[in-house]
């Protein structure tokens, strides 16, 4: 039986980068975490231990952060394909490279009344991310940007139902025509490739789009949902050509206040944290190659 190295990849993930513009007095923040991959003519490095064609990790990161300046941050999808065509165009060896960026949300510090220059606080909202991939040379050239939001936390307190679902010997679950649904939705979109985008202004629509069908769609199930969440961004945006959603359903359950002699009356919940329903689906534009390409994965937080 011969044993030979499978697929690899290689970079240094999580590099923790603050951009703060300082042009004007009112400054600018961008705090992201960027990973870098790269991929490519790198066996030896494990078949033999000779590191002739290794780009080192800490090189990548030393790169990452001098894009920060002289490239920018904002929009982090310019900033990762820059990154990203760096490696591949300027690094021999390199035929891949894979750049994944989480993007956390500051909000200006109000001080009597008004927004501030150079203070901000952390918001909770949800993290944006950003998974660009660039293989491939002159015809063969292929990139990929898939953009993305995680931790976003949303909860309606009616508008979803659940029942009529399939029932065996171990099914207790009760029927409900009025429940809480709430999540922590994960979503990542896929651009057609080669669409020039405003970056910003795409997702900020993405974003509202899938919040506001949360709330205004009545639901029979989560799996629902996520459907026609989906399928509003792809109707929206023509450029997006397939959506994945991952939801876990934070399960809220009505506290038993009976035994005090207290009517509940659906205002009381437990709210579990696990187990939960994990619920993922993705929405696809049949006219659109899969890209199995775009989707995998470097560091997993994206
Ligand atoms: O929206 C839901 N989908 C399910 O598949 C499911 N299963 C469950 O127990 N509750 C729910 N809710």
């Amino acid at each position: 039986m011969a044993i030979t190295l499978g697929p690899h990849q290689y970079g240094k993930a999580e590099n923790r980068i603050v951009r703060i513009v300082r042009d004007t007095a009112r400054h600018e923040i961008t705090d992201v975490n960027v990973s870098t991959c790269l991929r490519g003519g790198f066996d030896d490095a494990h078949l033999t231990g000779d590191q002739a064609t290794v780009l080192p990790t800490d090189t990548q990161k030393q790169t990452a952060y001098a894009y920060a300046k002289t490239v920018g941050l904002n929009p982090i999808e310019d900033y990762a394909l820059a990154l990203a065509r760096h490696f591949v165009d300027d690094v021999e060896p390199v035929t891949g490279a894979r750049i994944e960026i989480e993007e956390f949300a500051w909000e200006r510090v109000i001080v009597d009344g008004t927004s501030h220059d150079h203070t901000w606080a952390r918001t909770g909202r949800e993290v944006r991310t950003a998974a660009v991939t660039v293989d491939g040379a002159g015809e063969d050239r292929i990139e990929h940007v898939i953009q993305g939001l995680k931790d976003l936390t949303l909860l309606k307190s009616t508008g979803s139902e659940f029942h009529g679902f399939l029932q065996d010997e171990y099914t207790v679950l009760a029927p409900t025509d009025d429940r809480i649904m709430a999540t922590s939705l994960v979503a990542s979109w896929r651009l057609a490739p080669g669409t020039g985008e405003d970056w910003n202004a795409l997702y900020a629509s993405v974003a509202g789009i899938l919040a506001a069908v949360f709330a205004t769609h009545h639901s029979l199930a989560l799996q629902q949902t996520l459907f026609e969440m989906g399928r509003a961004v792809l109707e929206a945006h023509e450029s997006v050509v397939e959506i994945r959603l991952s939801a876990p359903n934070k399960h809220h359950f009505d506290y038993d206040l009976g035994r005090f002699g207290i009517e509940n009356r659906g205002e009381v919940f437990h709210a579990d944290d696990r187990p939960y329903g994990l619920i993922q689906a993705s929405v696809v534009r049949d006219e659109f190659p899969p890209a199995p390409l775009a989707w995998e994965k470097y560091s997993g937080l994206v």
